[in-house]
């Protein structure tokens, strides 16, 4: 409707938006909601992220999106039902952050929803030539629209597949607007369910910038602590810290032929799960070791897959940390003693670590809406200069 297209281009050609960034990762752990007031767009963007919180999912609704999460085979009726359900359910979590924040609805200009990746297919995996690289995110943006009256900007990653990316990391794209410095090459580091890199050299060209996943970030040390006992992860890392280091079982686990791919590289859950830790259990006949001593070995492992990609980077650079790992303090040691230099979360440069993924959902919906071509420019490993997202009006 003309109205909704009139609503939309008053939106992108005001001085600032209010948008809300969502996030819901490989980690299952909740929605992370920011309330981000952006001024501008491109290079000349000012983002203060003005209200931020986690609301954590119901054990239901993990275990109905583990039935279904980085499986091969699942329950067609479970996923469209969990399609719509997500969907409604984060407009309802919305509402709710901006009730208890007071704010109204009709004060925020745009939602930009990530929705809840389910699979993903780079073919790098799947191997087959005829076919593209591909991801599926859940939880339609028409149900987060409808439900909050907000217009929603969703579906990010299918663009960049469109056009020959892997569909992730787009990391990249908000890094490059908000971090890139001109005093000091910086490496921010996320440590989600997947741990990925951003390289940024000072007074970069987007095409010098490099982002690739590394490996697993907290995945399998979670995976474990849910296989162990009532846990959701090692907090703290309180079970890995009775246990000690097994370096047969670290040197195997390094062997992981996607540990040696060139960057950039995307992975999931798909590729580094318990099934495959158990594999590798048994390739050294270790089966036996205490589940403390296998947590230290993925804490270690989870380290070392980290700082051997951090330190194939072309600069020396300073190391920002964001994601639920910076809190697992073992983990932060270990990479800081690999690294044989201090790191420092993303804190320091202003923006929140829990909220990043958040927040740079919030830029790349910003750009989608208000951008132009001259933001990106062209990156040739793989990060193509397009707009990202899917526009769903709420009624
Ligand atoms: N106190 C803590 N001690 C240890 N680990 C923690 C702690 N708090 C959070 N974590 C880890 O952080 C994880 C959540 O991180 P985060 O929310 O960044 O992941 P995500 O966004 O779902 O993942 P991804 O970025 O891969 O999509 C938890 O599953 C847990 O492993
Ligand atoms: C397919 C998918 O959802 N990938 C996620 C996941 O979580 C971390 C890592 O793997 C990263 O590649 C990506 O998310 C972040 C936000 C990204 O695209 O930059």
């Amino acid at each position: 409707m003309l109205q909704h297209i009139e609503k939309l281009k008053n939106i992108a050609t005001a001085p600032e938006r209010l948008i809300i960034g969502l996030m819901s990762g490989t980690s299952l752990d909740g929605l992370d909601i920011a309330l981000c007031r952006i001024t501008g767009n491109g290079k000349s963007a000012v983002l203060r992220c003005e209200e931020f919180t986690t609301i954590g999912y119901s054990k239901e609704l993990k275990s109905a999106i583990q039935q279904v999460f980085a499986k091969q085979s699942v329950s067609l009726d479970s996923l469209c039902l969990l399609n719509a359900q997500i969907g409604h359910l984060h407009g309802e979590m919305i509402n709710q952050a901006l009730l208890n924040w007071q704010i109204r609805n009709d004060s925020v200009d745009l939602i930009a929803s990530h929705g809840q990746t389910i699979y993903h297919r780079p073919s790098s995996l799947h191997q087959i030539k005829s076919q593209p690289n591909s991801t599926l995110q859940i939880g339609d943006g028409d149900h987060i629209a409808a439900s909050t009256g907000i217009i929603t900007v969703s579906d990010f990653r299918q663009k960049h597949i469109a056009h020959g990316g892997e569909g992730a990391p787009l990391a990249i794209y908000g890094d490059y607007l908000l971090l890139s410095s001109e005093q000091e090459h910086r490496t921010l580091l996320n440590i989600g369910g997947i741990a990925n890199i951003t390289y940024l050299p000072s007074n970069a060209s987007f095409d010098n910038v490099i982002c690739s996943d590394v490996g697993p970030g907290n995945t399998l040390m979670d995976a474990l602590a849910r296989a162990y006992g009532d846990y959701d992860f090692d907090k703290d890392a309180a079970i890995a810290k009775q246990g000690s280091v097994n370096e047969s079982l670290l040197t195997q686990l390094l062997q992981h032929p996607f540990i040696k791919l060139p960057l950039p590289k995307t992975t999931g859950p798909e590729t580094f799960n318990l099934d495959w830790f158990t594999s590798q259990l048994k390739a050294v006949h270790l089966e036996d070791i205490s589940v403390p001593s296998q947590m230290a070995t993925l804490n270690a492992f989870t380290a070392h897959s980290i700082v051997n990609t951090i330190k194939q980077l072309p600069e020396f650079s300073t190391v920002y940390i964001s994601g639920g790992g910076i809190h697992n303090p073992l983990l932060l040691e270990n990479i800081s003693e690999l690294l044989a230099r201090p790191v420092f979360s993303t804190n320091k440069l202003g923006v929140d670590a829990d909220a990043k993924e958040a927040i740079l959902f919030a830029v790349i919906a910003n750009e989608c809406v208000a951008g132009n071509e001259r933001a990106f420019l062209s990156n040739k490993r793989n990060q193509p200069n397009v707009s990202m997202g899917k526009v769903s009006f709420p009624s």
